[in-house]
């Protein structure tokens, strides 16, 4: 990221906007391949501008059952640092997180440019603000949603609405009755489409609300007209709103898009790995080492 002052404007006076789709929408291939991690080891050596962009849960996290526990392990905190010490990278956590969760975890890492709510908030790599990118955007919605999705709480026990600034997500992974909580996942899914104006997403057991104005493939091109070129990218997630990032980078030879998933999901990612230890791991590879006086890195 340039230390020239930040160019970036709050989305409210778009016109037009890409909705993220859904998954069956998704679809382009059933077998991905498994990440060649030495042909992304030499590309990133040689690379002299690198742009690398994380998903934060599923993708450098592992699921876990109650959202405050996804917390960053010290291994993926210092290779943050040490990836965001490098000046040839920019390095950004593209995350559904709103920006109190993301600031207290990753917020003093130095150089670390992060965007919460897909896209509603960021703050760019070597400031210290956030910018709310959603200023003066309609957000009437979230009153209609909020009801529904208490209905929708009182009738399935176990699960829990998490209210963000600018999205609202129902969980229901911790539902008394699993089966029961996925019928009335259906049906509140079909009546929060009656809000219009909004984007649903069907996240990992849980439904997501959130404005049109905002999702992840619009934060990707946002940081790729700020940075300009980079000659070697990484984008890494798990879910769907992920895609949307893929997406934005489909047509880029240069760009390793990655799912945190299996080789049969249907995703507009080029590689996979099977889990967000493997993208720790990958990470830790890129770090340099200090090896008999000497760094060397991957
Ligand atoms: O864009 P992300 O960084 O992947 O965030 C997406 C949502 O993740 C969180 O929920 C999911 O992860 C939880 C922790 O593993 C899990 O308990 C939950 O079932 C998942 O749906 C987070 O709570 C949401 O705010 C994010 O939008």
């Amino acid at each position: 990221m340039s230390s020239a002052t930040p160019t970036v404007e709050p989305l409210s006076h778009l016109q037009t906007h890409q909705t993220a789709k859904k998954p069956a929408e998704l679809a382009t291939k059933h077998n991905t391949r498994l990440l060649n991690t030495d042909s992304l080891s030499r590309e990133y050596k040689s690379a002299n501008k690198r742009l690398l962009m994380f998903d934060y849960d599923g993708t450098l996290t592992p699921i876990v059952k109650n959202p405050a526990d996804a917390q960053p392990t010290q291994n993926l905190l210092r290779y943050l640092a040490a990836l965001c010490r490098d000046p040839s990278n920019t390095v950004w956590i593209i995350s559904g997180r709103d920006q109190e969760f993301l600031q207290t975890h990753l917020g003093h890492i130095e150089r670390l440019g992060l965007s919460a709510e897909h896209g509603s908030f960021m703050k760019l790599a070597g400031t210290h603000e956030w910018i709310d990118m959603l200023q003066n955007a309609d957000m009437s919605w979230k009153s209609t949603c909020l009801k529904i999705f208490e209905n929708y709480t009182a009738q399935t026990p176990g699960t829990v609405i998490e209210q963000k600034k600018s999205s609202i997500t129902w969980h229901y992974r911790n539902a008394l009755d699993q089966d029961e909580a996925y019928r009335q996942s259906l049906l509140c899914y079909e009546e929060l489409k009656k809000i219009g104006g909004v984007d649903i997403l069907v996240g990992k057991m849980n439904l997501e609300v959130r404005s049109l104005l905002v999702n992840k493939g619009e934060v990707v091109k946002r940081i790729q007209t700020q940075e300009g070129p980079a000659d070697f990218i990484l984008c890494a997630g798990d879910d769907q709103t992920d895609e949307d990032m893929f997406r934005a980078l489909c047509d880029d030879k240069r760009a390793f898009c990655v799912l945190v998933g299996p080789p049969n999901r249907e995703t507009l990612a080029g590689w996979c790995v099977e889990s967000s230890e493997q993208v720790v791991s990958l990470l830790g590879s890129m770090v340099p080492q200090v090896t008999n006086g000497s760094n060397s890195s991957l």
